[in-house]
């Protein structure tokens, strides 16, 4: 198959990262002869030092001609020491989200069995853990009207949301349930909010033309002690933009760490993926970033274009580098082994499995995500 990739690498980790993603990437298309183009452009506080903007015209025009972008991170704390900047990194991947209209974003929650005691969960209570949060990513309070009085001593940010906005969603969060294990989740803080009050209308009604789906409400607040009291209960949850935000951070320590969580966002025409951590400012340059989550979202950048044993392959050279021990130091603090060197393993471990995988040789789990 022809891609054509954009690489935005962005800032701190972000380019770390991404470079190992590519490197699984160019690994596939050597095992299994595909033809991918990578493009890189600058996204985030980079692009801000270089051209003034977060998300040069180049850029955006880069991702909506290519066939899909890989996102690195983008944030710096110079912005975030700094309230008042009028221009922000955030703003270039929130523009980019929305100019690209991708808005559902999927990211999966599940454990490595050999992580089992990574987390600072007990491993019977998360052993089990596999569910898909369907965040709606170009609605809400992130893209609300914003005010500040003159004096700058009130502020507001609008959370409002459309049935249209709210549909397209819930059909693909349905149809993904419908696909798993039958349950969808729907978080919402409708005791309180209008916008909430309107996303369990909307979804209410469209759960009739998906019968088999059991459909359940959850309160946001319940729902963040839910996810880790009891965390195997979820199969989908669908939520708003900025409630999808913190439960997946806070999904993320059920695996052991953030640095393994992948996503996929997606829209009609486009399709970006991205790992759901930040740019990690502390660890730029060290080689110490997990490069896993940046891997993964590559495979679900070839599960999105149905490359699907390109995609395991990639899946089962992390489940290799884990079960050998060849982890970045927040899985292994007296890990010898970096962010390049975890990638290097995992990329020469990515083979054709018709060619030489046996099934019984490890217990490896395959941990397939499900993008639709
Ligand atoms: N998609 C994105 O680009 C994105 C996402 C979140 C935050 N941000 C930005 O990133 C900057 C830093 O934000 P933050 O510190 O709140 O979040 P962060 O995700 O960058 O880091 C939070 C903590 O998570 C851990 N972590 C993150 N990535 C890791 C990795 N690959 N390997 C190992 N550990 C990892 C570290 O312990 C780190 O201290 C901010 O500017 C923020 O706006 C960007
Ligand atoms: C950096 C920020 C705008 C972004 C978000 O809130 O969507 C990030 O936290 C994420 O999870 O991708
Ligand atoms: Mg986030």
């Amino acid at each position: 198959m022809n891609l054509k990739i954009a690489l935005l690498a962005g800032d701190g980790i972000g380019p770390e990262v991404l470079s190992q993603a590519v490197k699984c990437l160019q690994a596939v298309e050597e095992t299994f002869n595909h033809n991918f183009v990578y493009r890189e452009a600058p996204v985030g506080a980079i692009a801000i030092d270089k051209h003034g903007d977060p998300l040069p015209e180049k850029t955006l025009n880069l991702c909506e001609e290519a066939d899909a972008v890989l996102f690195g991170a983008i944030g710096d704390p110079k912005y975030d020491n700094n309230p008042d900047a009028k221009v922000r990194p955030e703003q270039g991947l929130l523009k980019l989200r929305k100019e690209l209209g991708l808005f559902a974003n999927i990211r999966p929650v599940k454990v490595f069995p050999k992580l089992l005691k990574n987390s600072p969960l007990k491993p019977e209570i998360i052993s089990g853990t596999d569910f898909t949060i369907y965040r709606e990513l170009t609605g809400g309070i992130y893209f609300g009207e914003k005010k500040i009085n003159a004096e700058g001593t009130e502020a507001s940010d609008l959370c409002s949301y459309t049935e249209k906005e709210i549909s397209r969603i819930a059909h693909l969060a349905f149809k993904a349930a419908k696909n798993r294990k039958n349950k969808l989740t729907l978080v919402d803080k409708a005791n309180v909010l209008e916008s909430s009050r309107l996303w369990r209308k909307v979804v209410s009604k469209i759960g009739e033309s998906y019968p088999e789906v059991k459909l359940e409400y959850m309160f946001v607040d319940n729902a963040a002690m839910q996810i880790i009291l009891n965390p195997s209960q979820f199969d989908v949850i669908l939520t708003e933009n900025m409630f999808g935000d913190i439960i997946s951070d806070e999904g993320s320590v059920i695996g052991g760490s953030i640095g393994l969580l992948a996503s996929a966002s997606v829209g009609t025409d486009s399709a970006m993926f991205e790992p759901i951590h930040g740019s990690y400012p502390q660890a730029k340059g060290q080689d110490i970033a997990n490069p896993i989550a940046s891997i993964l979202s590559a495979a679900m950048l070839l599960e999105h274009f149905k490359l699907f044993e390109e995609a395991m392959a990639v899946r089962e050279a992390v489940d290799k580098s884990l079960k050998k021990g060849i982890v970045t130091p927040d899985l292994d603090s007296k890990s010898q082994y970096g962010t390049n060197h975890v990638g290097d393993f995992i990329a020469e471990n990515i083979v054709d499995s018709d060619d030489d995988f046996n099934m019984n040789d490890e217990n490896i789990d395959l941990g397939k995500s499900t993008i639709i």
